[in-house]
C-alpha cells in the first residue's frame, strides 16, 4: 500500500494542535499527533520540509523501515522537534496498519491485557482548602487516582494550579513567556500539609500523585520525598530536571517515594540508566514526543524488565489522537501503571471525533480499526494558529530557574 500523500493540519480550538495526515493509494489514511507545545511550528516546518516529501511513494506497511529511515537516515538524531515528527508519521502509519487489517489498534499490538484504563485527574485550588473540594468533586466522578497541586503562600503563581477558582489549569496561556517566581524553601515547607489533608479527609485508598515540574536539586527532592513517605503517594513526578540522570540515585538512596519521570524525554537513551539502575518506578514520554509506537513500546519493553510501569503523559496540549493511541497503548502493554487525563474542551473533541470512553475513572477503549480517533478537517479550518508560550521562572533575586 503506497503512500500517495501526507499533509499536516494545524488548527487551534482553544489552544494549537498539529496533525499529520498520511494517505494511501488505497484510500486508506492515517493520523498522527505532532503537537509540541509552544514549540508546534518547528515540528511543522521539519515535517514538511524534511520528512513529507521523502515519504511519498513507500510502502505505508514498512513502519519498522520508515522509522529506521527517519531516525538513522537523518545524521541528527534525538531531540523534542525530530522525534515529534517521527513519532506522528509513526502513529499514522500504526492508525493505517491497524485499518487496513480491520483492527483495532491494541488487537495489533498483541491483544488486551486488562479491561480499562485506569486515569488520574488534575485538581488544582489556590489554597488547600479549596483543593481539597476539588479532590472530592473528582471522587464523587469516580476518580481513583487524583494529581493535587495547590497554592503556596508566598509565591504569586505556581505550576499546576489554575488563575481562577473552577477554571483548569492551562500554562500556556501568552504569546510571549510569562515570568513566575519561585521560591523552594516556601514550597517545602508547605506541600507536605497539602498531602497530610488529603489523607486525613480521603483516607488511605485514593491514589494520590503530584508533580515537582522540574524545580527541586537533588537532596531537596530526597528531602520531599522523604517527608511525604507517611502518605504513601502514587508517585512523585519529575522532582528534579534530569539530563543527569544519576541525580536520581541520590534521591533513591533517600526516599521509598515512587518517581515518575519522563515527560520531556523523547529517547530511550535519556532513561538508559536509570532504568538499569532501578532509580525510578514510571516512565511517561508520551508516544507523541518518543517517537511512536515503536520506540515507545522499547522504553516500556525495557522498563518492564526493572518492574517499571508506564504512566503516560496526557495533558491537554497533547491532541486526542495521541490520547487514542494511548489507550490502546495502555489496554495492550503489560507493565501498564496509569494514564494521566486532562479533559479536552467541546471544541477540541469536536475537531477531533473519537471512539474512547471515559467512564468511572478510567478509559475504555474503542473497537473501531485503526486508533479510533479522526480529524474534521473543515472544522479545523475555522480555528487558526496563535502563538502560545510556556512561562519561564525566576528564583526571587531574579536568578532564572527551571519552570
Ligand atoms: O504533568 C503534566 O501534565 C505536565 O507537567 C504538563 O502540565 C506540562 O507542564 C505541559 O505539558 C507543558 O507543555
Ligand atoms: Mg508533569
Amino acid at each position: 500500500m503506497k503512500i500517495s500523500d501526507a499533509y499536516v493540519i494545524v488548527t487551534s480550538p482553544g489552544r494549537n494542535f498539529v496533525t499529520l495526515k498520511i494517505v494511501t493509494e488505497a484510500g486508506i489514511y492515517g493520523i498522527g499527533d505532532a503537537t509540541l507545545n509552544g514549540r508546534e511550528m518547528a515540528v511543522v516546518a521539519y515535517l514538511e520540509e524534511h520528512v513529507l516529501p521523502a515519504l511519498i511513494g513507500r510502502d505505508a506497511g514498512q513502519i519498522e523501515d520508515i522509522w529506521q529511515y527517519l531516525y538513522r537516515g537523518a545524521y541528527w538524531r534525538r531531540g523534542p522537534v525530530t522525534m515529534s515528527a517521527i513519532g506522528a508519521v509513526d502513529m499514522a502509519l500504526w492508525d493505517i496498519k491497524a485499518k487496513a487489517a480491520g483492527m483495532p489498534l491494541y488487537q495489533l499490538l498483541g491483544g488486551k491485557s486488562r479491561e480499562r484504563v485506569m486515569t488520574y485527574a488534575h485538581c488544582t485550588g489556590k489554597d488547600i482548602d479549596s483543593c481539597l473540594e476539588e479532590v472530592a468533586r473528582h471522587v464523587e466522578q469516580g476518580y481513583r487516582a487524583v494529581r493535587v497541586q495547590a497554592g503556596v503562600p508566598g509565591i504569586p503563581t505556581i505550576y499546576g494550579v489554575a488563575k481562577r477558582e473552577g477554571e483548569r489549569y492551562e500554562p500556556a496561556d501568552s504569546d510571549l513567556p510569562a515570568e513566575h517566581v519561585w521560591s523552594t524553601e516556601k514550597y517545602l515547607n508547605h506541600v507536605p500539609k497539602l498531602f497530610a489533608a488529603v489523607r486525613e479527609r480521603f483516607g488511605d485508598d485514593l491514589h494520590v500523585l503530584h508533580d515537582v515540574h522540574h524545580r527541586l536539586t537533588p537532596i531537596e527532592a530526597a528531602r520531599l520525598g522523604k517527608m511525604v513517605e507517611p502518605y504513601h503517594l502514587f508517585w512523585l513526578e519529575d522532582c528534579v530536571p534530569a539530563e543527569n540522570q544519576q541525580s536520581l540515585k541520590l534521591i533513591r538512596e533517600h526516599t521509598t517515594t515512587p518517581l515518575a519521570i519522563g515527560e520531556v524525554f523523547n529517547s530511550i537513551h535519556d532513561y538508559r540508566e536509570m532504568i538499569e539502575n532501578q532509580w525510578i518506578d514510571y516512565v511517561r514520554t508520551p508516544l507523541s514526543h518518543g517517537g511512536g509506537i515503536t520506540h515507545v513500546r522499547r522504553i516500556a519493553d525495557l522498563a518492564a524488565l526493572y518492574h517499571i510501569r508506564t504512566g503516560f503523559h496526557g495533558p491537554t496540549d497533547l491532541s486526542p489522537v495521541c490520547l487514542g493511541a494511548a489507550i490502546h497503548f495502555d489496554t495492550w502493554v503489560p507493565n501498564f501503571g496509569i494514564q494521566e487525563h486532562m479533559p479536552h474542551d467541546a471544541a477540541t473533541d469536536a475537531v477531533f471525533p473519537h471512539d474512547y470512553r471515559f467512564e468511572d475513572g478510567h478509559f475504555l477503549v474503542g473497537e473501531a480499526p485503526g486508533h479510533g480517533v479522526d480529524i474534521d478537517e473543515e472544522l479545523a479550518k475555522k480555528y487558526p494558529y496563535k502563538r502560545a508560550s510556556l512561562p519561564v521562572n525566576r528564583l526571587e533575586d531574579g536568578t532564572l530557574w527551571h519552570w
